[in-house]
């Protein structure tokens, strides 16, 4: 039977090897369930993008997981123990299951190869069978869905904004149709018209598609918008975890309010801010 949760992390700790050591992540434990928004909310260096480096295995030396596990619960029913995967499986769990955006992923496209054609490769490469009518049908569903249009298949990088690119990003992502995304700070250098577009429109997509996503920003007006549940980190631990709403309304740790407070957006006439699909809301 499908699990509720499609991951759940347990005790998860990971230390800088340098001296001295860095906690990075302290005895982590949460649960993500299937079709949620997890957003992972704290000050720089709280250990965000460690904990999501670390529980999909990308992280390299110094980082040394010391404790813990990571369980991914695949919707064949299968329980897949991440801290256990060899390379090879690690590989195919990236891809199949789980995908990233992070930042500077727009930067990341080829820049003399057309985007249709990088998306393209990514099909040629996991989905081997797939004929290449298949392929370019596909390709082009996914610049339609994510915004950018089937009409740019044959654009090059530089001739998109980076808004644009950040989307062909997200379908890349998108393609295998994971279950898991796993997005750090991924519009964090657009413009906030744009990179609320797009949260909103991976928000429509999740529900389309049915994955999980766990997303991670210090904006956490931002994470109160488009969350499901948040979690709040300091200093590798993560102090509180309940619905947006709960955090924003009844945030019950002492930090969590104060990093509310440092967000001159939040503190003002309540009524002034609301959750998306909640106009009219106060
Ligand atoms: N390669 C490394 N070597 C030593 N310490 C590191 C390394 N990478 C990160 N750290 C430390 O681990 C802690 C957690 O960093 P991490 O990048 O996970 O935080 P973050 O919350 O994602 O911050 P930001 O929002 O700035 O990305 C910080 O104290 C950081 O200095």
């Amino acid at each position: 039977m499908t699990s509720e949760n499609v991951l759940t992390v347990r005790d998860f700790s990971v230390v800088y090897d340098v001296d001295p050591p860095v906690e990075a992540v302290v005895d982590v434990s949460l649960e993500l369930k299937r079709g949620e928004i997890l957003g992972l909310a704290g000050e720089s260096g709280c250990g965000k993008t460690t904990l999501a480096y670390g529980i999909q295995r990308l992280l390299k030396p110094p980082a040394v997981i010391t404790s813990g596990s990571a369980v991914f619960h695949d919707e064949s029913g299968t329980d897949i123990d991440l801290l256990s995967l060899d390379d090879a499986s690690l590989r195919r769990f990236r891809w199949d299951k789980a995908s990233m955006v992070f930042q500077g992923a727009m930067n990341a496209l080829n820049p003399v190869m057309a985007i249709g054609k990088q998306l393209a490769d990514v099909f040629e490469t996991h989905r081997p069978d797939m004929s290449r009518e298949e392929r370019t049908q596909e390709c082009a569903h996914l610049l339609d869905i994510v915004g950018v249009g089937r009409d740019r298949l044959r654009s090059y990088p530089h001739e998109l904004s980076g808004g644009m690119r950040q989307r062909v990003m997200i379908a890349m992502a998108l393609a295998l149709r994971p279950q898991l995304m796993v997005m750090d700070e991924p519009t964090t250098a657009l413009d906030v018209l744009v990179q609320r577009e797009i949260l909103l429109q991976i928000s429509d997509l999740r529900e389309e598609f049915g994955f999980s996503v766990v997303f991670i920003t210090h904006d956490l007006p931002l994470l109160l918008e488009i969350s499901d549940r948040i979690a709040v980190m300091k200093a590798g631990r993560i102090v509180e975890l309940d619905t947006a709403e709960n955090i924003y309304h009844r945030a019950q740790h002492e930090y969590t309010r104060r990093l509310l407070g440092s967000f001159p957006s939040l503190t003002g006439d309540r009524g002034g801010f609301l959750r998306a699909g909640e106009e009219g809301a106060a």
